[in-house]
């Protein structure tokens, strides 16, 4: 069995990770590939041997391996995303960061969630990403990088004033928002910026996609949720002359009244779902359910 494995931080707390990790993998005969610069870091720190094959972002990973091992929060599984593209290759995240609500498996139990790995007793919940193109074309938008595992934004740039933002719908107009910004999200990127700008919660499997206005001057604009092979136009007009787009933690700044065209790309992302982790158990705890004693 072969892994790549991947962090984009090194801080205290990766040594007693890593070293889990390393251990357990070791003792198990399953070969460890390391992303490129995560393993400068630990090679800085003496933490593992020389000798580690490696992969990084323009070396794409393939079918060969079983699984990314994401090390952080969600922040480094959306970059995660974008080394595993395509490739199918799922990923596992290991949660060193904080609310860490894609990255499920808590670092106090890596053994005995990576047993579950090695048994190959998990399943994988398929997540859908959203794309975006720009016309006239926009080269900070970064070619075969131009894909969202949690959302796409436009939001306003270098000013408080408002944005409009016509949105059409397979080319039917549907409105301008008047606003600070609009989220397009997908399913998993329904519980990040989303839900904190009032959408609602969707389970990783649902066919959908939200339109979320951020702030709207417009009381009765309200989150939209839409099939997902809806094909979203958005063109923006404001004050300044550029704003904001954001691919999850990515951004590039574009020329007002360029046409973005999102819709859901032709591939998925594939987590790791170990035994028992499931999406609602994930749901209850994260966002703290049950914890009134009312009820
Ligand atoms: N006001 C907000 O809530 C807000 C604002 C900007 C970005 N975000 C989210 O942050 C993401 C980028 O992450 P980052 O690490 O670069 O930024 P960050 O460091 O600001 O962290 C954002 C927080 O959002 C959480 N988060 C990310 N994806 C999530 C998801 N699918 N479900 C539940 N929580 C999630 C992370 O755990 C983290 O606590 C964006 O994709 C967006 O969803 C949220
Ligand atoms: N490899 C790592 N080793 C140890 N700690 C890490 C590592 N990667 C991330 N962290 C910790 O997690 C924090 C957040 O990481 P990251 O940016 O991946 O997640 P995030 O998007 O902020 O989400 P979350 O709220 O889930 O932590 C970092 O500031 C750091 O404290």
């Amino acid at each position: 069995m072969k892994v790549a494995i991947y962090g984009q931080y090194y801080q205290n707390s990766t040594e007693p990770i890593i070293k889990d990790i390393f251990l357990f993998f070791k003792t198990n005969n399953v070969e460890m590939v390391i992303e490129e610069n995560f393993l400068e870091m630990l090679h800085e720190k003496d933490l593992v041997q020389k000798g580690y094959k490696t992969f990084s972002a323009s070396t794409s990973l393939d079918n060969s391996f079983e699984m990314l091992i994401s090390i952080g929060g969600d922040g480094t599984i959306l970059r995660a995303a974008t080394l595993v593209r395509n490739s199918g290759v799922p990923i596992l995240g290991i949660n060193a960061g904080r609310l860490g609500f894609l990255a499920t498996v808590q670092k106090e139990n890596i053994d005995s969630f990576l047993q579950f790995v090695i048994d190959k007793n998990y399943t994988t919940s398929e997540r859908t990403l959203l794309s975006v193109t720009c016309d006239p074309k926009n080269d900070a938008i970064e070619e075969g990088l131009n894909f969202a595992m949690n959302e796409i934004t436009v939001s306003r740039k270098d000013t408080t004033s408002m944005i409009t933002v016509e949105t059409h719908l397979n080319n039917e107009y549907l409105n301008s928002y008047w606003a600070d910004g609009l989220i397009i999200s997908t399913p998993t990127g329904s519980t990040g910026y989303s839900l904190s700008c009032g959408g609602p919660l969707l389970t990783p499997d649902v066919k959908s996609l939200v339109i979320t206005p951020i702030a709207p001057h417009n009381l009765t604009a309200r989150p939209l949720v839409i099939p997902d092979d809806t094909e979203i136009k958005l063109r923006v007009s404001g004050r300044e002359d550029q704003y904001l787009v954001s691919l999850d933690s990515r951004i590039a700044s574009v020329k007002n009244e360029s046409v973005l065209t999102i819709k859901k790309t032709d591939f998925k992302i594939k987590m790791v779902e170990i035994p028992g982790e499931t999406f609602l158990k994930t749901l209850r705890n994260k966002l703290l359910w049950g914890e009134d004693k009312r009820n």
